[in-house]
């Protein structure tokens, strides 16, 4: 089976944390999920150098990474991923989602709400539980 290294960015600000909505997909079982922004690792980038270029690529926004949040492996049906997930910061909510189809910034009790990807919810439940 295809394993794939992701990251993924949980952009925080103003107590508010950045979901965004995939569109369509030939996978069922991801499309139109929530997730957080990122994608694949490509060879010869370090973890933070994707997501930087991710995030830019996604939603034109620069963000500051502050540190490593979760990591976590889950089997889909067609590919396994690890999903590398960093807590981050930035100064604009000025974006442009150029492949997502729909975003919400909501607190960590909201979070909950929402229809996530099936590997994010592990992440989803952590931040839910952390104070700061
Ligand atoms: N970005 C992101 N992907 C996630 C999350 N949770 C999750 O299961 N995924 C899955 C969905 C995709 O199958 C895979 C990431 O691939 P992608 O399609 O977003 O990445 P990419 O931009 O590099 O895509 P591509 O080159 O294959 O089109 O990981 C998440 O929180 N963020």
């Amino acid at each position: 089976m295809k394993q794939f290294k992701v990251v993924a960015a949980i952009i925080a600000h103003e107590n508010k944390v950045l979901c965004l909505q995939r569109g369509k997909n030939k996978y069922d079982y991801i499309a139109n999920k929530y997730e957080f922004p990122g994608g694949k690792i490509e060879s010869g980038e370090t973890v933070e150098e994707a997501l930087k270029r991710e995030i830019l690529e996604e939603l034109q926004l620069d963000i500051t990474i502050q540190k490593p949040f979760l990591i976590v492996n889950h089997n889909y049906p067609d590919f396994s991923i690890t999903l590398h997930s960093y807590l981050c910061t930035t100064n604009t909510t000025n974006f442009t989602l150029t492949e997502h189809v729909d975003f919400k910034w909501l607190n960590k009790e909201e979070l909950a709400q929402l229809d996530w990807a099936a590997a994010d919810i592990p992440i989803v439940k952590s931040l839910m539980q952390t104070n700061d």
